[in-house]
């Protein structure tokens, strides 16, 4: 038998204790109610503190929570954010990035946006596709807020971009990212109303701009200034601080204040210490994320070229094409007529897929037109010139084909950069010609681009020429642009620096102007006259020794002195001067040249080949051409460099020659035939030879009195007959100007009212307010003020609990605030609950969440059966 102690006191003590709390906690009514008791007492502090915390201004708040966000500044490490929010961003950015789909930074965000939060000069280099955009532009929204920007502190932030269509994507996605600021934003790019951005642009914080437009409005509107400018962006910067944009960057620079903060970003960065002097950058950051990979290319991107005589290259297109007839696929050429042409032609073919055409001398309308339907089309192929190359983010690009060679393995990166973005994967084919394969291949294995080589059966190439020379037969329209195209390629290559890659001499041309459907190919003065100056500077030197003889006897050697004096007098050079700032913009200028027909010929044949635009950039070219890329050939001559040389050659030939014609008309009694046709009136005109048309006395018989030829009488008059044909050429050329400015100016008008129209339609500004909604019209008149705006952002917040659920709210009362057409005034929203709380019986608040209401709902049924 086991002895039975008695309990002490202590342990009754302890098992009552223990059944209590065993009884407390089978009782859930009990166990609720403490819990209850509990959680009000939190919340009640909680909400205590929040309206203690409410009760102080909102700019105090938010100034607290920025020198909070400031003093995390310091500890940002790159390698420990793993998502957006782990940055010290404002819930405004974060808000917006994850509204956007962007929650983890990609690496070049990463190792970008601490530095730049911290102030830094960056200059950013990554892959293309890689998220750059995302890396300047939350540094610009988080500036701004940092500073507590309103519309009176005007422009805070500029990002240049070298095209108009990378400049709008910038601006969507800025609009998309940065919707819960309260900043303004606007496009600045050419081709839209110079007036209506003027109206705007003194209002606005963040500017996206091309260059030209930027200058034209730093130039011309009274209103705009940079003084506050806090940050400058140039996306594609090596772009932009090359040779096309030089003149505006520089002009641009000079206006924007020193103290700012400078990032600098692109796939191929600018190393050239010169341009970053210009820029005056202080002790910048390199960020290079991909420097030490394999490759400059990104990893899901297949590359391949293929070698093809340039007379097949129009045939290897359209099999291409007709093969990926399902695919989306950007094509890139080496200029605007090429593109217009080859464009033309392949709708005509009718390849079974959309054709679309990108490319500078495009109205603006048509340009943004073209770049959203290929955003939208699922499969089309765009044939674009390099404006397309660099940074535009076209979805789902399957295959990038490179028809002309790109100038340099830059160009090619950013190319074929327009597919394989972003984690997707993508194709790009590059069309070399024999005499392009060896020096391009060297450029890309020096800049780490892996391309492999493919063969292509010459069999299966479909061929377009027979189709396009029907083509052409039946439409001159067509024949003129084929012929523009040919020039306009040649004197692409003939304008490329790299002459290890583009040799212009080198390229079979009758060949290639048959590919493109023309029976005999187009002269080209630009590339005689460089042949015709390169044999001169070789004989230059002998016949400067022999042309003071008066009795030369080679009659080739005759002609030859003979175009040199007229070439003398006409210093033949080429330019590739674009239209206007635009097209500098757009394109690489060499790209964008134009043609240089062989004028008088065309003209004496009575065609008309060159379309006015052409025409007049041809009779430019006649009268002053300047290089852009001097000595292209070495064919600058020590002649050039000693003028006196040149003066003393051309006396001495012109002597030599005229002297010798004469004498020989005189010896052999030489009588020109003539030409005589009469006028609808019967009056007899003599065509030929061309009788004296200048206001020069004839004296005819101070002629008599000397026997032969008075030369110094001769020579003045040539020189009046010259200046008055020259006269008479600049009036026909002034007038050819004239009619297309008119033209132009009528299309301009037309355009305008179309896009006015346009606008009027779909509501959409060039420079909103980035947390208004993009649906509703952008009145300037109803801008607000920025202090009321912040009073009824305040208001709206007193009624919110949770700020983040503020952000919705906060975007429709702006959107009342906005609209001006609304007769009602605007309910704030916390009143507008209250009544709606009034109004409805809705059901009994808690304050618990579902699972505990339906306890409690559970518990009181229970109690009551
Ligand atoms: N953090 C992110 N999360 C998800 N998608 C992203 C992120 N950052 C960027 N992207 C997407 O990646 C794509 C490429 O981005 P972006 O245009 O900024 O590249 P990029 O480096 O500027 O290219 P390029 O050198 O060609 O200009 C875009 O479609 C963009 O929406």
């Amino acid at each position: 038998m086991s002895a039975v102690t008695k309990p002490s006191k202590a342990d009754t003590f302890r098992n009552k204790k223990k059944g209590f709390k065993a009884a407390d906690k089978q009782d859930p009514v009990k166990n609720f109610e403490k819990w209850k008791k509990r959680y009000d007492h939190t919340k009640n502090k909680l909400k205590t503190a929040r309206n203690q915390k409410k009760k102080k201004p909102e700019w105090q708040v938010e100034r607290e929570t920025i020198s909070k966000l400031i003093q995390r500044y310091s500890e940002i490490n790159p390698n420990e954010v793993l998502k957006f929010s782990d940055f010290p961003l404002s819930k405004k950015t974060v808000t917006g990035l994850l509204e956007g789909q962007y929650r983890t930074p990609t690496e070049i965000q990463k190792q970008t946006i601490g530095l730049a939060l911290q102030g830094k000069d960056i200059l950013g280099a990554a892959k293309t596709g890689s998220g750059k955009t995302l890396a300047f532009l939350v540094p610009i929204l988080e500036c701004l807020f940092r500073q507590q920007w309103t519309a009176d502190d005007g422009l805070g932030a500029l990002i240049i971009s070298p095209t108009r269509e990378l400049a709008y994507q910038t601006y969507e996605v800025l609009r998309k990212v940065g919707k819960n600021h309260e900043f303004s934003a606007g496009l600045i790019i050419g081709g839209k109303d110079l007036k209506h951005e003027a109206d705007r642009i003194h209002r606005t914080n963040i500017i996206i701009c091309t260059p030209g437009r930027l200058l034209q409005h730093m130039d011309e509107t009274m209103t705009f200034h940079s003084l506050n400018l806090q940050m400058l962006v140039l996306d594609e910067a090596d772009r932009i601080l090359d040779m096309g944009f030089a003149d505006a960057m520089n002009a641009i620079i000079e206006n924007l204040p020193k103290t700012r903060q400078t990032l600098l970003f692109s796939a191929t960065q600018t190393k050239s210490v010169k341009d970053l002097a210009r820029l005056s950058l202080k002790d910048p950051s390199y960020v290079w994320v991909h420097e030490k990979a394999k490759f400059s290319t990104p990893a899901t991107l297949e590359q391949s070229y293929v070698v093809c005589d340039l007379s097949q290259k129009v045939n290897m297109l359209f099999s291409f094409v007709k093969n990926h007839t399902n695919k989306k696929i950007i094509v890139f050429f080496a200029s605007c007529k090429e593109v217009q042409y080859l464009f033309r032609a392949f709708c005509r073919l009718r390849p079974g897929i959309s054709v679309l055409a990108l490319h500078g001398k495009q109205l603006q309308l048509k340009r943004m037109e073209v770049y959203n339907d290929f955003v939208r089309k699922k499969a089309a192929v765009l044939f674009a010139t390099d404006i397309a190359a660099r940074g535009l983010d076209f979805p789902a690009v399957n295959w990038v084909l490179q028809f002309d060679c790109p100038e340099d393995a830059s160009t090619y990166i950013h190319r074929v950069g327009r597919t394989a973005r972003y984690k997707e994967g993508g194709e790009a084919l590059l069309i070399l010609t024999p005499s392009e394969e060896q020096g391009m291949l060297k450029q890309l294995e020096e800049r780490k681009v892996p391309v492999s080589n493919i063969k292509v059966n010459p069999d299966k190439l479909i061929n377009v020429q027979q189709k396009l020379e029907a083509f052409l037969a039946q439409e001159q329209e067509l024949k003129e642009r084929a012929q523009r195209c040919f020039v306009s390629y040649l004197r692409s290559v003939y304008l490329m620096k790299n002459k290890e890659v583009f040799d212009v001499f080198k390229l079979p041309l009758p060949e290639y102007a048959q590919s493109l459907g023309l029976a005999v190919a187009p002269r080209v003065r630009f590339i005689q006259k460089a042949i015709q100056q390169n044999d001169l500077s070789s004989v230059n030197h002998k016949v400067t020794s022999e042309a003071s003889t008066e009795d030369t006897e080679s009659s080739t050697e005759e002609e030859l002195e003979n175009f040199k004096a007229v070439l003398r007098q006409q210093p033949l050079t080429v330019e590739s001067k674009s239209e206007d700032e635009e097209v500098k913009e757009e394109s690489h200028a060499k790209n964008e040249g134009e043609c240089s027909w062989d004028l008088k010929a065309t003209q004496t044949a009575g065609l008309n080949i060159i379309g006015e635009e052409d025409e007049e950039d041809d009779l430019k070219d006649l009268d002053l051409l300047t290089v852009k890329r001097k000595d292209v050939f070495g064919v600058e001559t020590a002649v050039e460099k000693k003028p006196e040389d040149k003066a003393t050659v051309k006396k001495k030939i012109e002597k030599a020659t005229k002297f010798k014609a004469a004498k020989k008309i005189l010896k052999r009694n030489f009588k020109v035939n003539t030409k005589l046709v009469f006028t609808e009136e019967g009056e007899m005109v003599q065509q030929w030879p061309p009788t004296q048309k200048s206001v020069v006395k004839d004296d005819d018989d101070d002629d008599d009195a000397t026997p032969g030829i008075n030369m110094e009488k001769a020579r003045e008059r040539l020189i009046e007959e010259d200046k008055f044909d020259k006269e008479e050429y600049r009036r026909k050329v002034k007038e050819k100007h004239r009619e297309k400015r008119l033209k132009e100016r009528a299309a301009k008008r037309e355009a305008k009212q179309q896009q006015k129209k346009d606008e009027d339609e779909e509501g959409e500004e060039d420079i909103v307010y980035l947390n208004y909604d993009s649906e509703n019209e952008f009145d300037p008149d109803t801008l607000p003020d920025p202090d009321e705006l912040k009073n009824s952002d305040q208001e709206h917040e007193d009624n919110n609990e949770d700020t983040m659920r503020s952000v919705p709210f906060k975007k429709e009362a702006c959107k009342r605030n906005y609209t001006s057409d609304s007769d009602e005034e605007p309910i704030p929203q916390g009143k507008k609950k209250k009544n709606f709380d009034d109004t409805l019986s809705k059901p009994l608040d808690t304050g618990l969440s579902l699972a505990e209401d339906e306890e409690l709902a559970l518990h009181l049924l229970s109690s009551r059966t």
